[in-house]
């Protein structure tokens, strides 16, 4: 279940979660990831085939018609390089919706001015409203994989804030 941490340390509790969403259209959710996708998700790298076959066993979102599915494993010799880009603050112009399918990832938000990390993973879907600056960290399994879903084919646009990590 996703965990939010703020900057002071203290734990949000799920409530917390709750107001995060409301103040600042951070959501939050549960949705379940079909078990008959953990032979396909426990691999390192999905080629072309298998990425289809996860996106087919989950539900479309014709709000969202388009998706991909980003993978990030130690495996991928650009890992490093892709995962700090990620680690810029930035924001996007549309909102940034995520379905954490496999690994775990850090969401750093500015939240009234303070920090706060909110850790998620597998089964947790994230929706960043467009424009709320925000971040992205790797755990130490250095691995993620994640539904993206776009509400239109411009692909990953990222405007970068500059502020200090
Ligand atoms: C797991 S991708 C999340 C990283 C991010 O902030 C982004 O995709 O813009
Ligand atoms: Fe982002
Ligand atoms: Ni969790």
């Amino acid at each position: 279940m996703a965990r939010l941490l703020f900057e002071d340390g203290r734990e949000a509790t799920a409530d917390d979660l709750t107001t995060l969403a409301a103040a600042f259209g951070i959501i939050v959710e549960r949705r379940d990831v079909p078990a008959a996708l953990a032979p396909l998700l426990e691999r390192e790298l999905l080629d072309d085939e298998a990425t289809r076959d996860v996106l087919a066993a989950l539900p479309p979102r014709p709000d969202f018609p388009s998706r991909d599915l980003i993978v990030l494993h130690p495996s991928r010799k650009d890992n490093e390089q892709l995962a700090s880009k990620f680690e810029g603050w930035h924001r996007h112009p549309g909102d940034e919706i995520r379905h954490i399918l496999d690994g775990q990832g850090i969401f750093g938000v500015i939240v009234d001015g303070r920090r706060a990390d909110l850790f998620v993973g597998r089964g947790d879907f994230v929706v960043v409203p467009a424009g709320l600056e925000h971040n992205f960290r790797l755990t130490e399994s250095r691995r993620i994989k994640a539904v993206r879903y776009l509400s239109d084919a411009s692909g990953w646009v990222a405007e970068f804030t500059g502020r200090a990590a």
